[in-house]
């Protein structure tokens, strides 16, 4: 595989550069189109790495990676790093400056578009804050993604609404049921040039290792469900999905008060709660006669927890 493979796309109206979001303009500066702050404090950039836990045999993904401030930390742990980058300037600089590091892959494409590997990876980023949802939805979404880890350097206010404990979007909620969303520090704009004119901070994500397929199914339910009527009780939230007596002994164990309404739920108690329904779905394939768990008959159908009432 070549080590440097260019990808041009040519801009559209969805890749052309978009204004920062949320304070991503360099204070007293022209606007800052493409976002970009180049990481000058290399504190910074090893406390990343260290955090990435990345060495021999990862592979690592970086977003946006500028003249290599990353870059280079990251190919010292012996990962395997693919430096992806738009600005065809930078590119070429990040060539020049990895062209003897084997382990260095440079990509000219845009990190909304890219292609992500199937094998498992981690993301290690400063990524342009103007796409942050952008790429967080495109790592995060897919219920088969393979990103298993990523620590990003994000705006402030954009780190603190993604590790809410009930966020405002359910799409976060669904991020956060597989995966762990967590801040760990607070950056200020002097480690950037040009500095921006906000904070920024290292988010740290993690797949949650124990969240089975059919638990983050039965998760996203819940809180499609929560999400679309959060002032209903709970307990009628949980009732569309399992029997009333089921749902009440579910709720006083797990020690939320049935009548409390959906919408002031943590994300964790909904996954806990669909981690119940999905043990409950496993016992009843379980215990069901050998016959029936293969090919459900009308006189002896299959039944989810859910029809159990
Ligand atoms: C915040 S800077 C970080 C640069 C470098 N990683 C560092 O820490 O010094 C963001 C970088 O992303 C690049 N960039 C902006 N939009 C991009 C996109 N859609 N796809 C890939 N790279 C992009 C910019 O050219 C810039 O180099």
């Amino acid at each position: 595989m070549p080590r440097h493979s260019r990808t041009h796309q040519r801009p559209n109206r969805q890749n052309r550069p978009s204004r920062g979001a949320g304070g991503r303009r360099s204070a007293g500066a022209e606007p800052n189109h493409a976002g970009i702050h180049l990481l000058r404090d290399s504190s910074v950039s090893a406390r990343m790495v260290r955090s990435s836990g990345a060495g021999p045999g990862d592979l690592v993904i970086e977003l946006g990676a500028g003249l290599g401030a990353l870059t280079a930390p990251l190919a010292a742990t012996g990962a395997r790093v693919i430096a992806v980058e738009r600005d065809p300037r930078f590119v070429a600089k990040l060539e020049r400056r990895f062209a003897d590091a084997g382990e260095v892959r440079v990509v000219e494409a845009d990190a909304r578009s890219v292609m992500l590997p199937r094998r498992p990876y981690a993301v290690v980023a400063n990524i342009p804050y103007a796409i942050s949802t952008a790429l967080l939805r495109r790592l995060l979404d897919p219920e088969a993604t393979s990103v298993e880890a990523a620590d990003l350097l994000v705006e402030w206010g954009f780190a603190k609404r993604m590790t809410e404990d009930r966020p405002r979007d359910l799409e976060v909620a669904w991020w956060q049921a597989r995966f762990e969303l967590s801040i760990a520090g607070r950056i200020r704009p002097g480690s950037f040039r040009p500095a921006p004119s906000v904070d920024s901070a290292h988010l740290v994500i993690r797949r949650r290792p124990d969240v089975s397929r059919p638990q983050a199914r039965l998760a996203r339910k819940l809180l499609q469900d929560a999400y679309r009527a959060p002032r209903r009780p709970v307990r009628e939230v949980l009732g569309a999905h399992v029997p009333k007596k089921r749902a009440h002994r579910l709720l006083t164990s797990t020690g939320i008060d049935p009548p409390v309404v959906a919408g002031t739920i943590p994300t964790t108690t909904w996954l806990a709660l669909a981690g119940e329904l999905s043990a409950d779905a496993a016992d009843a394939g379980r215990t069901a006669p050998a016959d029936d768990r293969r090919r459900p008959t009308p006189s002896s159908p299959a039944r989810t927890p859910a029809e159990e009432r």
